[in-house]
């Protein structure tokens, strides 16, 4: 007769699904289900297939070993500790692996700091064939933490992260694409309703609330924060980042963007190719500024303006005047632009993701229209990029401070001239007309940017 596996009091035990070569447990056939300890324990996924993240340090005398890990979740159940304390926990399903056997079991996830073994081996992950020798300590093979330092260099794990979308507009074809390319890659990605956030700030503290709930911790966010709300939009990315999730796009990179006078500043700084620009904050010095740029016919913008909503062209001095005139006089704020009449109603949109630009639309206005915005009815076709095209689009990108940036270009005889440089820039056109996956090139550059959970994030 074979001798029946036996299990020590204490064993060594291996977790191939977490990737966990070697862990302490204390075999305790009192205890119903099996623990683990895990801190900065934290569900995600979709309802239908829900599983948890959490952190392991294996070994007790040693907290810089630790190691994320995600699961299955099977259950949430209420446990009721040696202590006599009750605490709700989640239950997750993983092979056990103890000499030369290796099972599925159910593992309670818990915070065991203050014990002395990590592991709890309970009764329902003890096989039928099994049996308990009280007497015997390690009756499978020792293992020790070394095998951590031999782990193979394994490539690091993309593991899912948690993004939110912050938007107004989830059903846009922007926040679709997004969505869909980052569950795609294996995340999850809620959109948020910017406008329905609020917040509580503090030195300690920093949440946001949602409908009369916390919202979790995010790994990163992307914002798509439309123009009608940068200001409250902006306050609620800089709270993101105060709970320690990622921006896609910096708070104070986006403000830029959305003032062309300053953007237009920090550009020319740079020495950044552009029309020649105007402003002014008397009206007494109207002629002059038009002059400044060249004079008629001239462009005026709104310092906010977005889909060319507020862009137009005045024909002679007489209507350049009128014009400013009207705009003050509606107290906008807004610059004058040299007209750039050879551009003929084509612009280049180049978009930029990190320090690339990975694609390029030539966008050409609709008759009898001098703005090419896909909004205003112009139309896109794919175009190559010259080298210095490129350099400008990605140094433009860089200056304001955006990793993710639809840089407008006009294409001139005196070189490239950057019309402006937006902070959301829209998939569509792009998609269409590329035939690209712009999408998963952004959740991609995102991949690279989080950070590995660390538990300083969660304090
Ligand atoms: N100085 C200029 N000379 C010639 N055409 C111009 C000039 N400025 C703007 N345009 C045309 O008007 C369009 C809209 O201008 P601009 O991009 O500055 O405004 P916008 O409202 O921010 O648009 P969006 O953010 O949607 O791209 C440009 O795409 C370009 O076709
Ligand atoms: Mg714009
Ligand atoms: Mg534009």
């Amino acid at each position: 007769m074979t001798s029946p596996f036996t299990l020590g009091w204490e064993e060594w035990v291996a977790f191939p699904d977490l990737g966990l070569p070697a862990i302490k447990a204390k075999v305790d056939t009192g205890a119903r289900t099996s623990a683990l300890h895990a801190s900065v324990i934290e569900p995600f996924g979709p309802a239908n297939k829900p599983q948890v993240r959490f952190l392991i340090q294996p070994n007790p005398d040693d907290l810089s070993l630790e190691f994320t890990c995600s699961a299955p979740i099977v259950d949430r159940r209420q446990v009721t500790s040696s202590n006599g304390e009750t605490e709700l926990r989640y239950v997750i399903a993983t092979h056990i692996k103890l000499g030369e056997r290796s099972w599925p079991i159910e593992v309670t996830l818990t915070n065991r700091e203050n014990m002395a073994y990590r592991m709890l081996f309970g009764r329902t992950s003890i096989a039928e064939d099994m049996v308990v020798d009280p007497n015997r300590s390690f009756a499978q093979p020792e293992l020790s933490f070394d095998l951590y330092k031999q782990l193979p260099k394994r490539k690091p794990v993309r593991r899912p992260l948690r993004i939110a979308l912050l938007t107004k507009e989830p059903e846009n074809y922007s926040c679709k694409r997004l969505i869909e390319a980052g569950e795609a890659r294996g995340h999850v990605v809620e959109p948020i309703d910017t406008s329905r956030c609020y917040m509580k700030i503090g030195a300690r503290v920093s949440e946001i609330h949602y409908d009369g709930e916390v919202l979790p911790r995010f790994d990163a966010v992307i914002p798509r924060i439309g123009p009608s709300i940068t200001s409250y939009g902006l306050a609620v990315l800089r709270q993101f980042a105060n709970t320690g999730a990622y921006c896609l796009n910096e708070p104070n990179a986006i403000a830029a963007s959305r003032d062309k006078l300053l953007a237009h500043q920090m550009l020319a700084r740079e020495r950044i190719g552009m029309p020649t620009t105007a402003f002014a904050n008397s009206p007494k010095d109207t002629k002059d500024l038009i002059s400044l740029v060249g004079g008629a016919p001239v462009i005026l913008k709104l310092l906010q303006s977005s889909q060319g909503k507020g862009v137009v062209l005045a024909d002679s001095r007489k209507a350049a005047e009128s014009l400013v005139d009207a705009f003050r006089g509606l107290d906008a704020h807004f610059l004058l632009q040299e007209f750039v009449a050879e551009a003929a109603g084509r612009d280049t949109r180049c978009f930029v993701v990190g320090n690339k630009v990975i694609s390029a639309i030539q966008r050409q206005a609709a008759e009898g229209e001098f703005r090419s915005n896909l909004h205003r009815g112009g139309t896109a076709e794919a175009v190559k990029l010259s080298k210095e095209e490129r350099a400008v689009a990605r140094r433009a990108a860089q200056t304001i401070g955006l990793n993710i940036a639809g840089v407008d270009i006009l294409r001139t005889s005196d070189g490239p001239k950057v019309l402006e440089v937006n902070s959301s820039p829209g998939l569509e056109g792009i998609e269409t007309a590329t035939s690209k996956d712009i999408a998963g090139q952004i959740i991609q550059h995102l991949e690279g940017k989080v950070r590995p959970l660390s538990r300083e994030a969660f304090v």
